[in-house]
C-alpha cells in the first residue's frame, strides 16, 4: 500500500505529534552544522519548521503524499528530513507500536467508512509538547457497507 504509506509520512511531515520533540541537553560542547552548542544547552529540534522547508521539500505546505512515491525516506529517524519519532539513541522506543497502530487504525476507518468534512476543514494547530488541533476535528463519517456486517 505505497500510498497510504506516503499519507502517513506527509501527514507525520506536516503536522508531527511532538512539534520539538522532546528537550535535549549537550552533554559537551559541539558544533552541528553552523551552530556552536555550549555544554550543558538545552536544545530544541524544530522538527515541524524541518517539514515546512522550502528549500528541502519543495511546495512544502502543499499536501502531497506523492512527493513520497518512490522515494526511500521513511520516518525511522535515518532521514534528518523526516523526524517525527526523533533519531538516535533517544528516538521514541515505542516507534515501531505507533507505527503499527497508527497504519492498522487508519486502515480499519478507511476500510469501513468514507469521511467528508462537515463543514470548511480548520487544520489550525494548537502548539504545545504535543501538538493538537485548536477546535475539534468535524467531520461525517459514513458506513461503506451495511451497518451490521461492521457489527457483526
Ligand atoms: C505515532 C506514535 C508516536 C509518535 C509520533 C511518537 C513520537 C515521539 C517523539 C518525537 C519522541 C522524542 C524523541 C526525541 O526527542 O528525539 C518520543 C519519545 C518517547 N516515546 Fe514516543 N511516539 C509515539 C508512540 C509511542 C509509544 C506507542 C510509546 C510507548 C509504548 C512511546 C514512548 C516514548 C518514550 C518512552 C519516549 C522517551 C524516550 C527517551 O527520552 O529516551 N512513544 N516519542
Amino acid at each position: 500500500m505505497p500510498y497510504f504509506q506516503a499519507v502517513i509520512k506527509e501527514t507525520m511531515r506536516l503536522h508531527p505529534l511532538l512539534p520539538f520533540l522532546v528537550p535535549h541537553m549537550a552533554k559537551a560542547e559541539c558544533r552541528v552544522e553552523d551552530f556552536d552548542i555550549p555544554a550543558n544547552a538545552l536544545t530544541l529540534i524544530n522538527v515541524w519548521a524541518i517539514g515546512r522547508d522550502e528549500k528541502v521539500w519543495g511546495s512544502a505546505l502543499d499536501f502531497s503524499p506523492e512527493r513520497f512515491l518512490g522515494s526511500d525516506i521513511d520516518v525511522r529517524g535515518r532521514h534528518f528530513e523526516l523526524l517525527p519519532f526523533g533519531s538516535g539513541r533517544r528516538a521514541c522506543p515505542g516507534m515501531l507500536l505507533g507505527i503499527i497502530n497508527v497504519n492498522l487504525m487508519l486502515a480499519c476507518l478507511r476500510q469501513a467508512f468514507v469521511f467528508e468534512p462537515n463543514e470548511r476543514l480548520d487544520k489550525t494547530e494548537k502548539f504545545g509538547i504535543v501538538m493538537a488541533l485548536a477546535n475539534p476535528l468535524l467531520i461525517r463519517a459514513s458506513p461503506r457497507v451495511p451497518i451490521h456486517l461492521l457489527l457483526e
